[in-house]
């Protein structure tokens, strides 16, 4: 008899955090606050139009404000560096995004430093970066980047308890890799980690010893092993004759007791992670 992995359900898990942000707009708003989520789209890529339009859907459907900057493939740096400080400035904007990848002729890291690390919904700037690699115990007090949150937060929302857990994360990515082992091993979470990558020659031993294994490396179904029993977060992203498709195996439904499938997973829970952090901000904000 074979026994199936129960299901890290991110979609659901997303819409009952985006009712609970819903509160969270409404009581600042009561307040005189506005909240505001901008976004900086460059080029014509279909994939990252699609998130973006989503990111925007999302926020009607909280009472965010959105402000949406679309600019063609040819925009310069210093072009693109110029609506960077707009955003910096607008009172109306209390967090934004520049979309990655940006095209090649933009460097992404000058980019991610000219924001206002305070509007930094991403939480991709070096600062914010920074800041997580330093505080280890304290709560956090600055964003975090958006699909780590979403692992964590997926996890902890099904009583799933990483304390003395084996954290195997596969794939050293800015966005997810790398950041994740970080808000990880805080003493809150309390995680073994480890960082596997395209370097690393015995993955299919660290995998066999892991009991939870992130997998963030945008190589279709590339995870083929587990140790039975363990907790599989399907993070990677490619496309497969146009479809969806993530790093885990499906074989691994028979192994795993956990698994937080690709799509319906990590994708909606980052998300709802990015209102989460813009409306942080803005709480932050009438704080002040
Ligand atoms: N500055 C920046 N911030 C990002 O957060 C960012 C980015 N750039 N560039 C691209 C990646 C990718 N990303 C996803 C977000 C949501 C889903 C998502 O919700 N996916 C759905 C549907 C997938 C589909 O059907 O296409 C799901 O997993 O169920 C996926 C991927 C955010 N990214």
């Amino acid at each position: 008899m074979s026994v199936s992995a129960r299901i890290l359900d991110g979609k659901a898990t997303a819409a009952t955090i985006k009712q609970e942000l819903t509160e969270r707009v409404a009581k600042l708003k009561a307040a005189g606050h506005s909240t505001g989520l901008g976004t900086i789209l460059v080029g014509n890529d279909p994939g990252s139009a699609w998130y973006v339009g989503g990111k925007h859907k999302d926020c009607a459907e909280v009472g965010i404000e959105s402000i949406r900057v679309d600019l063609p493939e040819e925009t310069t740096q210093d072009e693109l560096l110029a609506k960077v400080r707009e955003l910096n400035e607008n009172p109306d904007c209390t967090g934004y995004i520049v979309q990655l990848p940006l095209p090649n002729h933009i460097d992404q890291d000058v980019i991610l430093e000219a924001m206002d690390p305070a509007k930094d919904a991403d939480g991709l700037h070096p600062m914010n970066l920074g800041r997580l690699v330093a505080n280890v115990n304290r709560p956090m007090t600055s964003p975090l980047p958006c699909t780590p949150l979403g692992c964590v937060e997926l996890l902890a929302r099904h009583d799933i308890d990483l304390t003395g857990k084996h954290v195997l994360v596969v794939g050293r990515g800015v966005t997810i890799g790398r950041p994740v082992g970080l808000l990880l091993t805080r003493r809150d979470v309390n995680a073994t980690v480890t960082l596997a990558h395209t370097g690393t020659t015995n993955l299919d031993e660290l995998l066999a010893q892991a009991d939870v294994v992130i997998a963030a490396a945008g190589s279709a179904h590339m995870i083929k092993t587990a140790k039975p029993g363990a907790i599989l977060l399907d993070v990677g992203v490619s496309r497969v004759d146009g479809k969806v498709t993530g790093d885990i195996d499906p074989a691994l439904y028979e192994v795993a007791s956990w698994i937080s499938p690709n799509p319906g997973g990590v994708g909606p829970m980052t998300r709802a992670m990015l209102l989460n952090n813009v409306v942080e901000a803005a709480e932050r904000n009438a704080a002040n």
